[in-house]
Order: structure tokens, then sequence, then C-alpha cells
């Protein structure tokens, strides 16, 4: 598969590129930055790999959608506006759209998942990540996913029940809530914990990346998933096969 990586000068698109020429089954078929023609550097690719910024997804998909080209997304921080245009143009091509492509990380969605289920009367629920000082989003998009897996689980809303951060007279935690928690410094790649506490004792499931290529291997793999696949959004869990049930 001929790939093209977007944000080709990022943390990220340096990774992938890596990546995608360590993998026998694909190959570095264009690059694109700011400010160069996405249509040209589209033209000769199967699929497109894009860890750049939320703004230009849109415009992405868009060409995308002209060409029918597969499209996986890595870039987070995008507005309801910009994930609606996701979620459209997934009705024409197929399209992976994940904050997070590494394994362990949807192990975590999976386990806080089946955690939720079990620790739904009684246990409140916070989440904490940490990420270098250049992340330019908060929360991380997989902490966002995360407390979305949880409310799902927990018969909570993402919009009314996730707060961010807490200051001052805050008063008794209502029991439908989940406090979201950013932390910024150094070099850290991505920690994400979901704690479930309740009266004397509580459970904390927590996953650290040390390296970016755990994402972008992911995102090779999501990419070469995507070639035999009809229309439709999906997520890194449908690439690994993990259930949702
Ligand atoms: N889903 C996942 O598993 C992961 C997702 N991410 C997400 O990927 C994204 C990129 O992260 P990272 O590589 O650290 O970020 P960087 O800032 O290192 O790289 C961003 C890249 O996108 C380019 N870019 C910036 N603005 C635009 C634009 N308007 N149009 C086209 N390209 C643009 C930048 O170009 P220039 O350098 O010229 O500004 C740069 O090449 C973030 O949203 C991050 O949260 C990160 C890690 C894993
Ligand atoms: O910006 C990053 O670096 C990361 N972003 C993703 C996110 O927002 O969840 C994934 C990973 O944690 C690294």
């Amino acid at each position: 598969m001929n790939i093209l990586i977007t944000g080709i000068t990022g943390r990220m698109g340096r990774a992938v590129l890596e990546a995608v020429e360590a993998n026998p089954a694909s190959t570095v078929g264009g690059t694109h930055n700011v400010g160069e023609d996405i249509a040209a550097a589209m033209q000769p690719c199967d699929a497109v790999i894009d860890f750049s910024f939320h703004g230009f997804t849109t415009e992405l998909l868009a060409e995308a959608v002209r060409q029918n080209k597969p499209v996986v997304i890595g870039t987070t921080g995008h507005t309801d506006e910009e994930r609606a245009a996701i979620a459209e143009a997934a009705k024409s091509i197929p399209v992976v759209f994940a904050a997070n492509f590494s394994v362990g990380v949807n192990t975590l969605f999976w386990l806080s998942r089946q955690a939720s289920r079990i620790l739904k009367d009684g246990y409140d629920v916070e989440i904490i990540e940490m990420h270098h000082h250049h992340k330019l989003d908060a929360p991380s998009g997989t902490a966002r996913r995360l407390a979305e897996v949880i409310c799902e689980e927990m018969d909570m809303d993402y919009k009314q029940n996730v707060v961010h951060g807490r200051e001052g007279l805050v008063g008794v935690r209502p029991k439908k809530e989940i406090g979201m928690h950013s932390m910024r410094g150094g070099d850290v790649v991505g920690d994400h914990t979901a704690i479930f506490a309740t009266d004397g004792e509580r459970i904390e499931l927590t996953h650290k990346a040390s390296s970016r290529m755990s994402f972008a291997s992911g995102s090779v793999r999501a990419a070469l998933w995507l070639a035999d696949k009809p229309a439709g959004l999906y997520d890194m869990e449908d690439v690994l096969g993990f259930s949702k049930d």
C-alpha cells in the first residue's frame, strides 16, 4: 500500500514515516505539510495517514472523498463541527478515526469498559492524563475517549457529566460526575489513568507510553486494514477486533 503521510515535519509524522518504511506491506507514496497541494500529494497514494492539526481535517477529507481514498485520522482536538465532517465523509469512504493507535491504550479502553460495568453503582470516576509541554489540546483525545467509554457504561453524558479540573468551593462531589485532569510537562509521550474510587478502596487503571512508535505502527496497521473495507467510520478497537459487548 502506497501511503500519504500528512504533518510530515511533526513528531508523529516522522514516526509514521519510520513505521511505513519498516512495514513490508507499505511504502511512502507521498508526504504533505502546511501550504502544500493536498490533491497533488494524494493522487499517487492508496491511503492517507493523518497526524497534523484538527483544523486541516475537513479539507483533507473533502479531497479524500473526491479521490475515493481511505483515511486514517490520528489527529485530536476536533470541534463538534469537525467531528460531524468526519462522520459525513465516512458515509463515502472508509475512515479509521482513533484518539490512540497503541494496543495498550485500546486494552485500557476495554478494561475500563469492563470495570465500569462492574463498578457502576457507588464508585466515583476520575481521569488523569499527562503529556509533553508541546501538546496543543486538552484534555487529550485519549482521555476524552476514555471518558466516553465510561459514560456509555455508567449512564452518563460526556458534555453534562465531565468536569475539567476543580477550583474553589466546589461542594460535595456529585455521584454522576467524571473529573478530568490534564497535566503538561517535559517530554512525556502520554500517560492516562482511570480511577474508580469508593469508600474503603480504589482501582487505578494506568497506561504509560514511552515511545511514539506504538502509535505510528498502529496507524500503519489501521491503513492496511482499511484496504478491503467499505465506507464507514471505524476506530482502533475495530481494527484490533476487540469486542465492545
Ligand atoms: N491518535 C494517536 O495515537 C496520536 C495522536 N496524536 C495527535 O496527532 C497530532 C499531531 O501531533 P504531533 O506530531 O505531536 O504534533 P506536531 O506539532 O509535532 O506536528 C504537527 C504537524 O502538522 C503540521 N500542521 C500544523 N498545522 C497544519 C495545518 N493547518 N495543515 C496541515 N498541516 C499542519 C505541522 O507542520 P509545521 O511543523 O510546519 O507546523 C506538523 O508537521 C496531534 O493532534 C496529536 O494529539 C499524537 C500522538 C498519537
Ligand atoms: O499529542 C500527543 O502527543 C498525543 N496525543 C494523543 C491524544 O491526544 O490522546 C495520543 C497520545 O496520548 C499522544
